[in-house]
């Protein structure tokens, strides 16, 4: 048994600030990584596997028909002879040893890319300790929230399900995701965000959520939990990083389809070349047909892809935001307007009330009674705070038997209907002012001055009016609820807008509170007065209108909008609904973490461009060394192609399929890193890397398949 007192007001100055996270792991690439991928590499040569990606599943075919071909040799004669030249006995040997290095090298770019991320998985199954939880099992809020009694019993963590509700103190660890329904704590989130610095979770209001695997640091708290055993956050979190909930983006699905049906067009092809050429009696060994598949299909690109992918949705959690759909990521790399939630996401969100301040001839203990009472039953933190404060001026807390009339973004308003038949309301100035007009109350001249004058300085005036037995009402005063907006916004913002990016804030405050605050802010445009349709108005009609839209939020309000928009990122601060809607959660609530995922969506988009390009470019060149090799001795008209002056045919065409296999493992570097991002036009960008990677793929080969065949001509029988 044990019941709980009244907890101590943890200073609840949110200190988590705002600032680009570093990147958690550099992102250097080295030897040691390598060796460590190689057994996930030699894994995933399961041909179940390799089924996948359809491209290098041709190549493993091939690798594993020349081997047959090569142990059956011996017993058929010694190597075939190919377009009427002889080859080296160790030809085959070599050719299908190359074939199987090609395949390992495109699962070893693949393993190396998921290696990081199984590391942070593994550090996050450290924050999962198994720990007991402390399940309430007959929870009953009485009365005074302050004192409850409660049967505690003690379950393993990994039992805690949906709808347990727990008690969680000091140092004990959050068991699982959920909502505070009573209480206020210092939390502890490093284990997920790696941001050390304790914030404020406490019940009501936008900043009631915990997540599991997180640490309680002081005072107690009663979560009511959220999330299945295996469903929590941390669960999430560790299956996205270590690729198996990495869903294919569409812009990667194509480009698979694209690269499987190029694989078969060539494949068609080379089975033709016999048929065709048997006019002139001479065949090509199957050896040397398969080798120039190999090079004719876009393998450099088909190995490289889902490294690509992997690296680009783990450059994102390096920034602390993790992606639930791979969609989202790219939709990042092509939107023009980001919404802006206010509370919590451009402002710290836990406004605090700064002053009573009393209109026409009311009387100022009236005016803070009537603010508190309306507030004892409010868990927002508006609501407290306004209680805290009239506390300090003398206000004592005594229970009101009454009808609690709960906030909601909606009416904009909260209150008490008293058993007396009395009634006191406070609420956003336009709200309340009808409440009062329609109970016959007069609205004075200095009232909307004191509404403005609060607006205008960024802050958020709470309207105080009671409503006597008889049914008259009449406004009492104004609470000014300060709010702070977070540090660092306007260059942010600035940077988006040299990306090609509108900001606009929505917020169901008043227009000159919203004016205030996007201008301190450096927004480019707000909408006031919102309710939550407002704001899902503003996303379809903004997307009718062809753009893709971000949007930031973190309040249950805010969640039908994160879920509209293309790009929902949801504050880690902020409510479970507001977390389960959005397809992205920011873990350091920065709402301008967009500028690095759009930054990282965009570096996506244009790394696979670039290794695409670099890959139909660099095929090109294996058509001047592998055609002539081929058909030496038939049609000698040919030798004209072979413009690198290639020692042999045997020496071309292995110099052709080994340059193939290791251009893979040049790029691996390149396709974790991602190509260099600018904030620049994007037609100036695409022309850049055609240029430098079209070109490229067409140099490269002709210099890097030379140099091998320089090589191989060393070798006796070349
Ligand atoms: N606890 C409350 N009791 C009464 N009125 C409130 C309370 N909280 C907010 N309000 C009023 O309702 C208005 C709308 O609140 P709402 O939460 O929809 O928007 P907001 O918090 O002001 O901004 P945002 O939409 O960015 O969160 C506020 O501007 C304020 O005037
Ligand atoms: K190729
Ligand atoms: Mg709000």
């Amino acid at each position: 048994m044990s019941t709980i007192t009244e907890t101590s007001a943890v200073s609840s100055s949110d200190s988590a600030s705002p600032r680009p996270t570093p990147p958690r792991r550099a992102s250097a690439f080295s030897a040691a990584q390598l060796a460590q991928a190689l057994p996930g590499a030699v894994r995933k040569l399961d041909p179940r596997q390799m089924v996948r990606t359809p491209v290098m599943f041709i190549v493993e075919a091939g690798a594993a028909l020349i081997t047959a071909i090569a142990i059956a040799e011996p017993f058929l004669g010694g190597p075939q002879a190919s377009g009427g030249s002889e080859v080296p006995p160790s030809f085959t040997w070599l050719i299908a040893g190359w074939l199987w290095l090609t395949v390992l090298f495109a699962n070893l770019a693949e393993s190396v890319a998921e290696g990081r991320g199984k590391a942070q998985a593994s550090s996050l199954r450290q924050a999962r300790t198994g720990t007991t939880a402390r399940v309430v099992r007959d929870y009953a809020p009485e009365t005074d929230p302050g004192a409850w009694r409660a049967t505690v019993t003690a379950v393993s963590s990994s039992e805690v399900a949906r709808g347990d509700i727990v008690l969680i103190e000091a140092d004990e660890t959050v068991p699982g995701d959920g909502e505070i329904i009573w209480g206020i704590a210092s939390v502890d989130e490093s284990a997920i965000t790696g941001e050390s610095a304790p914030v404020v979770r406490e019940t009501g209001g936008d900043r009631s959520a915990v997540t599991g695997g997180t640490r309680v640091l002081s005072d107690r708290i009663v979560v009511l939990i959220t999330s299945q055993p295996g469903d929590t956050f941390v669960d999430r979190m560790i299956r996205l990083v270590e690729g198996a909930e990495r869903q294919k983006t569409p812009n990667e699905v194509a480009l698979n389809i694209l690269l499987a049906t190029l694989s078969i067009v060539f494949t068609v092809v080379v089975l033709t070349i016999n048929p065709i050429a048997s006019s002139s009696d001479v065949t090509v060994s199957v050896p040397v047909l398969v080798a120039l598949l190999v090079c004719l299909i876009p393998t450099t690109i088909g190995a490289l892809l889902s490294a690509i992918g992997i690296a680009g949705m783990d450059r994102l959690v390096q920034h602390n935001v993790l992606a639930m759909s791979g969609r989202a990521v790219e939709a990042a790399g092509d939107v023009t307007t980001l919404l802006l939630d206010k509370t919590g996401t451009i402002t710290y969100g836990n406004r605090r009330a700064s002053e009573f301040i009393t209109v026409a001839d009311a009387d100022r203990h009236e005016l803070i009674a009537a603010a508190a009472q309306s507030s004892l039953s409010d868990p927002t933190p508006e609501g407290t705070s306004i209680v805290d404060l009239a506390v300090t001026e003398g206000f004592v807390r005594k229970e009101v038997d009454g009808d609690v009339v709960p906030f909601s973004a909606r009416t904009r308003m909260s209150g008490v209907d008293f058993v007396d038949g009395s009634s006191v309301r406070k609420g956003a100035g336009s709200a309340v002012r009808e409440w009062v007009t329609a109970a016959s109350g007069m609205v004075t001249a200095e009232l909307g001055e004191t509404v403005d004058r609060i607006s205008q300085s960024g802050g958020t005036p709470l309207v105080v009016a009671v409503r006597d037995v008889t049914g008259r009402a009449r406004v009492l005063g104004v609470v000014h609820l300060k709010d702070v907006v977070k540090e660092g916004l306007p260059e942010r913002f600035a940077e988006l807008r040299s990306m090609g990016i509108r900001t606009v804030m929505i917020t169901g405050d008043n227009h000159l509170t919203a004016q205030a605050i996007a201008a301190e802010a450096g927004l480019d445009d707000y909408l006031a007065e919102a309710t939550p349709e407002d704001k899902m108005r503003l996303i379809r009609k903004e997307q009718e209108g062809g753009s893709l839209v971000a949007m930031t939020g973190d309040g249950t309000n805010d969640a039908p909008a994160l879920a509209l928009a293309d790009v929902g990122v949801a504050m880690n601060t902020g409510t479970s609904a507001a977390k389960e809607a959005g397809n992205m959660v920011d873990l350091d609530s920065d709402p301008t973490k967009l500028i690095d995922i759009v930054r990282i969506g965009k570096q996506l988009l244009i790394t696979r461009g670039a290794l695409t390009t670099f890959s139909i470019a660099n095929d090109v060149a294996k058509y001047f060394a592998i055609i002539p090799a081929m058909f030496t001795g038939a049609l000698p008209g040919l030798a004209a192609l072979n413009v690198m002056q290639l020692h042999s045919p045997s020496s071309a065409i292995l110099a052709a399929i080994i340059f193939n296999a290791l251009i893979i493992v040049a790029l691996i570097p390149l396709s974790l890193r991602g190509v260099k991002y600018r904030a620049a036009s994007a037609s100036s960008t695409l022309n850049r890397n055609l240029f430098v990677y079209g070109l490229g793929g067409i140099i490269a080969p002709f210099i890097g398949i030379k140099a091998i065949d320089l090589v191989l001509s060393l070798v006796p029988g070349f």
